[in-house]
């Protein structure tokens, strides 16, 4: 099997997987996954598609600038270029964005502070943080309209093989060494925002309890 028949099954595995969790709505999200480093090539989800359809035509290759290569019937995702920074500054094989009502409240809240920090969290090990008091912080980036400034904003995030970046109000890029590992980052991020939004609940519930 080539590399590039192989690389697509295993983004048809990952797209079924996050479809299934309902994280493609309104024909949201995108992803990608390297096929080769020098030059870069990799694979991206075409445009505007329902993700969570299975078509003939769901992903093409594009190049370092995010042009197709080759002959296409199909766009390449509107926001490429986000991927094109995460391959061209890291090891990165994959990269993985999605839009959920959980990514999106917690960027709302923890927006203005630019970032949003979790400790004292057992998934924080899913980012490779195996010390006692680790932390991890997701950045979080104005949602620019403009593709090219919103990947500029991304650009100095991209300091190691795995990572996140929350777009405020938008979604959350994940991206690691491999589909695996993308997988693993982007899971446990959604574990921490949905973990964060029910602690913020339930301490807000307790307060109301505790003034009547
Ligand atoms: C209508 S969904 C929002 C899109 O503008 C975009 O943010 C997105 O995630 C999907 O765009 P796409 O071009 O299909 O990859
Ligand atoms: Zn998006």
């Amino acid at each position: 099997m080539s590399i590039v028949v192989t690389r697509i099954h295993e983004l048809a595995d990952i797209k079924e997987e996050l479809a299934a969790r309902d994280w493609f709505m309104g024909t949201s999200g995108n992803l990608a996954i390297k096929v080769q480093g020098e030059p870069l090539q990799f694979l991206v989800t075409a445009s505007g598609k329902d993700k969570r359809k299975k078509t003939n035509e769901d992903f093409l290759l594009v190049d370092q600038d995010g042009n197709s290569v080759g002959e296409t019937n199909v766009k390449p995702s509107a926001e490429t270029l986000l991927h094109c920074e995460i391959y061209g500054r890291s090891n990165a094989g994959c990269s993985l964005h999605v839009h959920t009502v959980a990514n999106n409240v917690i960027s709302e809240i923890y927006g203005d502070e630019g970032k949003v920090v979790f400790k004292g969290q057992e998934l924080i090990k899913a980012f490779g943080r195996w010390e006692e008091d680790a932390e991890w912080e997701i950045p979080i980036i104005p949602n620019h309209a403009d593709i090219p400034k919103l990947a500029a904003a991304l650009a100095p995030f991209v300091e190691e093989d795995k990572g996140a970046v929350l777009i405020r109000n938008h979604g959350i890029t994940a991206w690691g060494k491999n589909a695996f590992e993308a997988k693993k980052v982007l899971e446990a991020c959604e574990f921490l925002f949905q973990y964060e939004l029910a602690l913020l609940q339930a301490k807000a519930n307790l307060q109301v309890i505790r003034q009547k």
